[in-house]
């Protein structure tokens, strides 16, 4: 079974003509970023070229002046030992200039990218569908906006210009060599052999551990996040000995590939560092001789001494940027791909336009629908509700009512048939004439952080002051909010912690009040609240119903009994549909659910 939602990352497997894409994909999105920004990096290149050439030249430098300049001082004319001097000082200055303006340009190209690609994957989220979401975890889309896109920052801070002039410095230092004793530059293609092998093993090994790293420090970001959402059921279900062996054992992970990784570079470095030791020791042998047998100056033998040393160092660092290049690209890869998710919901490029408001005329024409393909969640829907309807949806769990609502809300799109709004069908409507029009209010009731007030007015942003009041006051929010320690102005701790599940609700039914849909949704919240405080709601959201059509997926018997029709939902199919006492008197299963609900009520 195929799911209709396919997380493109989630390939793992991938034919070389997807990775080339992927590769191309990455590429194009890293060009986007930069572009802006491409004549500081052009300077930056060049700057990072002139640098490594005066720090090549400054040995060189030293060699001239000992092997030209002692013969003159001790004929007593300091001109040209001054003359090297000042060459070498300005040398070392213009480097460190170069150097200084180079880490300020580099940290200015990598945080203009980042704030850009930061921008873009955040907006982008917010595109992406309900459906989406609803596979794409919370912790996945927190590790891709902070894990991968620190990795990239990492990259682009430091590792692009050290990769770039340790590359550079490798190059001169070895034409260096050659150019000043081609003896000594056999001598460094002989011992490159068995560096050459060593740093593949590195590269294998290391890749291999830090990819695994990269992996466990994933799981840890996600285990932690994930947690943390779901908080209250972990406190409810006294989960946390559970979810704390979780996260014990991915940080117990993380540290056992940490250390395998810190074994492999401990071989590497010293290894290394023994071969150009000994190659440092073969010119001074090769070049002791040379100076002895008349064939090569000191100051030659001396500047050979320093490139030899430069020479094998920066192998080490060039392999470190490698594992930095590698891991930024797989992030670029996620972070790209993440960016590449197209929203199954789409807006219409020519949104259809409305001569006059909508009414809330509700058509379902044939409305079927998949989440998975192949296992229909609905059935062939085909029924009008009126504008000004209201209607209760009831079922068991996992019949389908949520799914009818979101279907409504266009938070996922019909498989076949269409719904329709006052004659247009949902999907040619614009997203923006959508939400003014449908407005969905979940059992959650979310509340931000921020004010009462910012919280109301997420139903209509241009709403004054007084409006919000009004919206309070018509759902019967007013008295309570005027309770809280500054009214309106309250700052709500997140998700609403400060107020009740009751309050919760009536902060909501403003916000939807304000927004003033034709058609609203609601599920209804199951949490069982005090009878004054359920009363309030009742009486809310009698007042935020009226006037609009509805539909409401019913928890309460009183919600149930004063719909004007009712659909009780069984396995996608809806098996009765009428006004609550046609069905009561019909003496189906809605009758025998309200004799159930009565019975209940009797009893508590
Ligand atoms: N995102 C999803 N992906 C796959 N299947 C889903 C998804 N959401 C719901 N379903 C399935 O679709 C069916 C209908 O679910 P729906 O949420 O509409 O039920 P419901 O009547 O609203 O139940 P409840 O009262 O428990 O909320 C169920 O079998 C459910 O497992």
């Amino acid at each position: 079974m195929k799911p209709s939602i396919e997380i493109q990352e989630d390939k793992v497997n991938l034919s070389k003509e997807e990775a080339r894409q992927v590769r191309r994909r990455s590429v194009a999105l890293l060009a986007d970023i930069l572009a802006p920004v491409r004549l500081h990096l052009l300077f930056a290149v060049v700057l990072v070229v002139l640098s490594m050439v005066l720090k090549t030249a400054m040995p060189w430098i030293i060699s001239e002046a000992l092997n030209t300049t002692i013969n003159p001082l001790m004929a007593g004319d300091a001109g040209p030992a001054t003359r090297m001097v000042l060459l070498y000082a300005g040398a070392g200055v213009l480097s460190a200039i170069c150097i200084y303006t180079n880490i300020l340009l580099t940290y200015k190209i990598s945080q203009s990218a980042l704030y850009d690609l930061r921008q873009r994957m955040f907006d982008h989220s917010q595109k992406l569908s309900v459906g989406f979401h609803e596979t794409y975890t919370s912790g996945r889309v927190t590790s891709r906006l902070t894990s991968d896109l620190d990795t990239i920052r990492q990259f682009l801070d430091s590792g692009l210009s050290e990769l770039a002039s340790t590359l550079l410095g490798i190059i001169f230092t070895v034409v260096a060599l050659f150019l000043m004793d081609w003896r000594a530059g056999v001598a460094l293609a002989i011992a490159f052999v068995p560096v050459w092998l060593l740093t593949l093993w590195f590269r294998r090994a290391s890749s291999l551990t830090y990819r695994a790293q990269r992996v466990a420090s994933a799981r840890i970001i996600s285990r932690f996040a994930e947690t943390f959402t779901g908080i209250r059921a972990v406190k409810a279900f006294r989960a946390e000995p559970q979810v704390r062996r979780d996260y014990a054992a991915a940080a117990e992970d993380y540290r056992a590939r940490v250390m395998e990784s810190v074994k492999v570079h401990g071989l590497y470095m010293p290894t290394l560092q023994a071969l150009g030791n000994t190659f440092v020791a073969a010119v001074l042998v090769i070049g002791g001789y040379a100076v002895l047998g008349g064939s090569m100056q000191v100051g030659t033998l001396l500047a050979l001494v320093i490139y030899a040393n430069r020479v094998f160092e920066p192998i080490f660092m060039l392999s470190e940027f490698y594992n930095m290049f590698q891991s930024a690209v797989s992030a670029l890869e996620k972070v790209s791909g993440f960016l590449a998710e197209k929203p199954q919901v789409r807006e219409p490029e020519h949104p259809a336009q409305r001569l006059t408001p909508a009414q809330g005329d509700l058509v379902f024409d044939g409305v079927e629908f998949e989440y998975l393909d192949g296992t229909p969640a609905l059935h062939r829907l085909s029924a009008q509700v009126p504008a000004g309807q209201h209607l209760a949806l009831v079922g068991a769990t996992g019949a389908g009512k949520s799914t009818i609502a979101k279907l409504v809300a266009r938070f996922y799109d019909v498989t076949t048939g269409s719904i329709s709004l006052d004659g247009v069908d949902v999907r040619q409507l614009s997203d923006a004439q959508l939400r003014r029009e449908v407005v969905m209010v979940t059992q959650e009731a979310y509340l931000f952080e921020g004010t009462v007030a910012d919280n109301i007015r997420l139903g209509d942003p241009t709403a004054t002051d007084e409006q919000v009041h009004e919206a309070a006051r018509t759902v019967g929010a007013y008295d309570f909010i005027m309770s809280l320690p500054q009214g309106f102005a309250t700052d709500l701790a997140k998700r609403g912690g400060r107020v009740s599940a009751g309050q919760r609700q009536l902060i909501s039914f403003a916000r939807a009040f304000l927004a003033d849909p034709a058609v609203l949704i609601l599920d209804e919240a199951t949490a069982s609240l005090d009878i004054p405080t359920e009363q309030l709601v009742q009486r809310g959201l009698e007042t935020l119903l009226a006037g609009r059509t509805s539909l409401v997926i019913a928890h309460r018997l009183s919600t149930v009994l004063n719909a004007d029709r009712i659909w009780v939902v069984d396995a996608g199919h809806v098996v009765e549909d009428g006004s609550p006492s046609d069905l009561v008197a019909h003496g189906g299963r809605f009758a025998r659910m309200v004799g159930a609900w009565e019975e209940s009520n009797a009893v508590s």
